[in-house]
């Protein structure tokens, strides 16, 4: 991410809300008001000149009106944290929130009284030395409150079980996997486990494997077919360290990136996070490619056949994608039962979620499947090497502030499943 010095605000927008601590402040309710600064980087929207590539405020300002006039919290504080949690949503890497209740009800004469919060952790310090540089002035022309340091701040946060925030502690994501080079269905089996094995992240539900034509660039030579599938899971993560996730578990499979839609041992592209748009190089939401994916669009599909990308039904898209005659076959229930000898035609449809096996047994089970049926182009399983697990991350402060905006209300979190 460049830096993101560039913002976008929404200033003064009004609800007529219910928050507060007295009765009579729930019962006839007041205004509020918010400022909210998205800090984003504007190039390419300002290059393109299109809406697909920049944060679109009045769907924001629309649902900021919402938690104004919403459901009442007792203090403003909380307003803006929920404020702040949208702002994040759009894919700004750091918002600053101004809520304003003029007409709190103060026994001393005041103007207004405000609340005004920092969220997204990485790049305060950016924000803090573009303010330092202005002499404190806001792009929207105000004064700064003065930027925290988050180290700090992080430190400070309540200890578990401390906060009221109601905020889900998990969001839904949707990971597309593929392979083509070694052995992809022993590869995207362990990956399942490997990213189940992930503190933050549970699958929920797999798709059946799909056996795909690789889609090529025009000049590109060609490839061997693909094996993909498609996951829902939930996760805890940030969207960046989802990503990173990720991207350690195809490097742990053996990742070498050289062409651009090379041949490769592991892929996981992160096609929808919950509530989740972003516009950055790094990550983009929903995965701009997906859409036109049958590979993707096949087997979520099958997983989920209520599933949408924005109104669009994923199977409607699914049938008109450009790739979708290169879809060759589908495997169901793939992770613990091998239908390599299966020669009836056309599975049954998948019928939902998968009950996940035993990933032990998945890991350890018959090596020596060959799961490719006819012409080949995946080698049989030799022995399966174990995967090197990196030691835990330390977490950083972005990974301690969402841990902190995410926290379920309960003090102590259910313990993972052993598998
Ligand atoms: N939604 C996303 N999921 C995964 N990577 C993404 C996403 N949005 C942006 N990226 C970025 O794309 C970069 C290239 O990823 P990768 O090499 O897996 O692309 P690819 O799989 O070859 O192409 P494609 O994205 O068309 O599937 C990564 O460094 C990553 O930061
Ligand atoms: N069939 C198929 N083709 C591809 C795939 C893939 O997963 N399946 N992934 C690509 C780059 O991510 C490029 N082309």
């Amino acid at each position: 991410m460049s830096d993101p010095k560039d913002c976008i605000s929404l200033v003064g927008i009004t609800g007529y809300g219910k928050h507060g601590v007295y009765d009579f402040e729930r019962e006839e309710g007041q205004t509020f008001t918010a400022d909210v600064d998205l800090y984003t980087d504007t190039r390419t929207a300002a290059s393109t000149d299109n809406l697909e590539n920049t944060i679109d405020y009045s769907v924001l300002a629309e649902d900021i009106r919402s938690i104004l006039a919403g459901p009442p919290s007792n203090l403003i504080e909380q307003v803006a944290e929920h404020v702040a949690r949208v702002a994040l949503e759009t894919g700004a890497v750091a918002t600053r929130v101004c809520i304003h209740k003029p007409d709190a009800p103060i026994e001393a004469k005041a103007k207004d009284v405000t609340v005004t919060i920092w969220r997204g952790a990485e790049v305060v310090q950016t924000v803090s030395d573009l303010l330092a540089a202005n002499s404190g002035d806001l792009p929207n022309g105000s004064k700064a409150a003065p930027v925290p340091d988050l180290d700090e701040a992080a430190a400070r946060l309540p200890a578990s079980g401390q906060t009221t925030l109601d905020i889900p502690a998990t969001r839904t994501a949707v990971l597309a996997l593929g392979a083509n080079l070694a052995d992809p269905i022993v590869t995207l089996r362990r990956a399942v486990a490997d990213l189940d094995k992930v503190e933050g992240i549970t699958v929920r539900q797999v798709s059946p494997l799909v056996r795909s034509a690789a889609v090529l660039e025009k000049d590109q030579q060609g490839q061997p077919d693909y094996l993909d599938a498609v996951l829902q899971v939930e996760t805890s993560l940030a969207p960046l360290e989802l990503l990173h996730e990720c991207n350690r578990i195809e490097d742990a499979h053996g990742r070498i990136r050289t062409e651009h839609w090379g041949p490769r041992t592991l892929d996981i592209d992160i096609i929808t996070i919950e509530g989740v748009h972003s516009q950055t190089e790094e990550l983009t939401l929903p995965h701009p490619r997906a859409r036109e994916r049958a590979f993707v669009l096949v087997p979520w599909a099958r997983m989920d056949p209520s599933a949408k990308l924005g109104t669009e039904a994923i199977s409607d898209l699914a049938e008109v994608a450009p790739d979708r005659a290169g879809i060759k076959r589908t495997w169901e229930n793939w992770l613990d039962v091998v239908e390599a000898a299966r020669e009836d035609g056309e599975p049954a449809p998948f019928t939902g979620t998968l009950p996940l096996p035993s990933w032990e047994a998945v890991v350890r089970g018959n090596q020596t499947i060959r799961v490719v049926d006819d012409d080949g182009g995946f080698s049989p399983v030799g022995a399966i090497p174990k995967i090197p697990q990196p030691a835990p991350k330390k977490r950083g402060v972005f990974g301690r502030m969402w841990d902190f905006l995410r926290r379920e209300p309960t003090p102590s979190p259910e313990p993972k499943d052993e598998r």
